[in-house]
């Protein structure tokens, strides 16, 4: 087995992808020789001790990072500027700060400030999940084959970054660099506008009349049913995401709009070629999907 990559690694957030990234690490044992979990709830450290996915849990987060060489935030993007002030002064020199956040403009905002000198910061965010929470969604394949993209902010120490990309590479992810702006660009469209939609349609759904709404739920097609699997995640994971993505998130709810309205007004006067051409498109970026092994 080759060495481990670090020492001592503490999760900070144990839920969906802190505990897979836990799993993994106890699995495999080439990634850390300890891991240390951190949660705000004996509860959830219960679950962790008793789904045996951590050496050691920690309720006090600064006590965790004592003596860490990797700490990865998993906590929802709001709690990182809190987070990252009551563990700052406990950081060990030389240590590697990284998170998981689906948002990396505000990380870097959030977090930036309170690194100690010595400290690496490598914001990171592995794009695979599911809609589940909590230590016992985890699972060890979760990154398999998915993509993670670091982006560090200029002039960021390559090994440090190196060694993040190589956790990523054990856990089964292919790894990208990328600017955090783009970052948040990409992921306001492919991410967090479905995301917006799903929960905007079971809402819209929801308001129908009780007669209505509950032929919703009885005859509901696969279309609607496909909605409400991502509309099920974590409400303040997703406040937190739209909230911490705010300019690049309307900017493609405003091509969105325009694209709908666009659409309506093909409805409205029967141009039944433009609903087919854009029928078609959809289709076409189905099949790409399918072709990259992605759908
Ligand atoms: N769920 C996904 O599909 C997905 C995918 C990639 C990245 N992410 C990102 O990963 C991070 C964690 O998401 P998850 O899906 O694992 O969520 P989760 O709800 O399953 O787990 C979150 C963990 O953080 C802890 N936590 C919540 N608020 C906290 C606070 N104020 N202080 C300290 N700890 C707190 C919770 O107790 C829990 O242990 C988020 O930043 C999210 O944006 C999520
Ligand atoms: O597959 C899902 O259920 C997800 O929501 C995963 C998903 C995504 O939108 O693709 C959600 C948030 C992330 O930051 C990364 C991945």
């Amino acid at each position: 087995m080759a060495e481990p990559l670090f020492r001592r690694i503490a999760l900070i957030g144990i839920g969906l992808i802190g505990s897979s990234v836990a799993r993994i690490a106890m699995e495999r044992g080439d990634i850390a020789a300890e891991v240390v979990a951190n949660a705000r709830t004996e509860a959830t450290l219960d679950r962790v001790r008793a789904l045996g996915i951590a050496h050691r849990t920690e309720l006090d987060a600064a006590r965790a990072v004592e003596g860490a060489d990797l700490v990865m935030l998993c906590a929802p993007v709001g709690a990182y500027a809190g987070l990252a002030a009551a563990i700052a002064p406990h950081l060990a020199p030389g240590a590697i700060l990284t998170d998981v956040g689906s948002t990396k403009q505000s990380v870097i905002r959030d977090v930036g400030p309170h690194v100690p000198p010595g400290v690496h910061f490598i914001p990171a965010h592995p794009l695979a999940g599911t809609e589940h929470s909590g230590p016992d969604a985890g699972f060890a394949t979760l990154f398999e084959g998915r993509w993670t993209l670091l982006t560090p902010p200029a002039g960021s120490d390559p090994d440090a970054v190196e060694r993040v990309a190589e956790l990523w590479r054990r856990c089964g992810s292919n790894v990208q660099r990328m600017d955090a702006a783009h970052h948040d660009r990409v992921l306001a469209i492919v991410s967090h506008l479905p995301h917006l939609i799903a929960f905007t349609i079971c809402g819209t759904a929801d308001d129908l009349e009780e007669e209505s709404r509950q032929e919703v739920l009885r005859f509901a097609a696969s279309g609607f049913r496909d909605f409400t699997r991502i509309a099920a995640s974590d409400p303040v994971m997703w406040r937190d995401v739209f909230l911490n993505n705010r300019e690049a998130l309307l900017e493609m709810l405003a091509r969105f709009t325009e694209d709908a309205q666009a659409m309506a007004r093909a409805v409205r006067w029967g141009d039944a070629d433009y609903i087919e051409d854009r029928v078609e498109r959809g289709r076409k970026i189905r099949r790409s999907l399918i072709e990259l092994n992605q759908a």
